[in-house]
């Protein structure tokens, strides 16, 4: 039987852990707060930015949201950030990506304190995971780390392909499988748009990291019998029936499953623990900026 690797099951665990933190952290007398800034009407940004303040009320954080006019100038989001990056009451800091076209996206990562970064997009976090000595890890690839970690899938000695290359997810995710670490210690293909015959690499590995951005790219035929497969694409596209749109993942699941040993679903699977990742990173975050010591979850 294919195992469903199920990420709302997961990450609700791991929120309740981060509430029992939280509550040490207040108990000293510090409130963790996660500033969220969005410069977007994409309706899609505006979904995901709400869920995640909501999630910051649900383990007892404060959350900030700043709403800029996609239309407004670079300098008045580069002075919000300064702004939170100078607010003690704020310990996390994530500028919901994209940003507009006629705002450079590097400046704006490179803009946010490296100790408020806790989406890990700063050059100093992103140096520092490669070094193995990660502040915080990105939050899909971990999020990504901890399922795997929850359902017992080792890493240590499998061959693990990562589809996709992007610096949020592709990149951190295959620097943080080969690490000399628990959670690492596989051997790692990353493949892109570019590479040649992409299905004879997906054919070969114990575990696949979809993350092209492609609505079901990879089917059951490009898997190897029992692989576990980490569906992180969230595509809309039109329903099947005609009635409206539906939310599918960078795998074909029906198809992928009947190979798989273990699959992940859209949605219910990655997002979920992304999310939460996130209130691991701010809560992190806040023990580290106020010098309360805690046992992260
Ligand atoms: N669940 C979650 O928490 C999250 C989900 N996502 C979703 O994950 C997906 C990927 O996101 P993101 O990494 O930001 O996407 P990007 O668009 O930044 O990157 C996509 C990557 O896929 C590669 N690619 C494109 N076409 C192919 C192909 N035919 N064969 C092989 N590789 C290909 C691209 O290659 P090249 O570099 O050559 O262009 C690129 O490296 C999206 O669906 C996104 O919505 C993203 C973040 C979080
Ligand atoms: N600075 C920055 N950091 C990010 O981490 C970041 C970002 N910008 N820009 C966009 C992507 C995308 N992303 C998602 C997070 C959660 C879900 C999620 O919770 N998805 C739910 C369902 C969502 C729905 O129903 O639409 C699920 O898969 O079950 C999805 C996508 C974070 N991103």
């Amino acid at each position: 039987m294919t195992e469903v690797i199920d990420g709302n099951a997961v990450a609700t665990e791991l929120r309740e852990e981060i509430a029992d933190r939280v509550e040490t952290l207040s108990a000293a007398g510090v409130e963790p707060g996660l500033a969220t800034v969005l410069m977007s009407e994409d309706a899609a940004s505006e979904t995901y930015v709400s869920m995640k303040q909501r999630d910051c009320e649900e383990v007892g954080m404060d959350g900030i949201h700043v709403e800029l006019d996609p239309e407004a100038s670079a300098e008045e989001l580069y002075g919000t950030i300064d702004d939170l990056n100078d607010d003690e009451d704020v310990h996390g800091i994530l500028v919901q990506l994209p940003v507009p076209d006629h705002v450079d996206e590097r400046e704006v990562l490179r803009r946010i304190r490296p100790e408020k970064d806790v989406d890990g997009f700063h050059p100093e976090n992103v140096g520092r995971l490669v070094a193995g000595n990660a502040r915080f890890k990105p939050c899909t690839p971990h999020g990504i780390q901890r399922l795997l970690a929850a359902h017992d899938v080792e890493t240590e000695g499998a061959d693990a392909v990562v589809v996709g290359r992007s610096d949020i997810v592709g990149k951190p995710m295959a620097n943080l499988l080969i690490q000399k670490a628990p959670g690492g210690n596989a051997t790692v293909t990353v493949c892109h748009s570019r590479t040649d015959d992409l299905e004879a690499r997906t054919r070969e590995a114990d575990i696949v990291i979809a993350a092209a951005g492609i609505p079901e790219f990879i089917d059951g035929s490009m898997l190897k019998a029992g692989a576990t497969v980490i569906d992180v694409g969230i595509n809309r596209v039109e329903s099947e029936d005609g009635s409206g749109t539906e939310l599918v993942g960078d795998v074909a699941y029906e198809s992928a499953a009947e190979v798989a040993g273990a699959i992940t679903p859209v949605p219910g699977g990655v997002g979920p623990m992304t999310r939460a990742m996130l209130l691991y990173n701010t809560l992190k975050a806040a023990s580290l900026q106020t010098g309360v010591e805690i046992d992260l979850p």
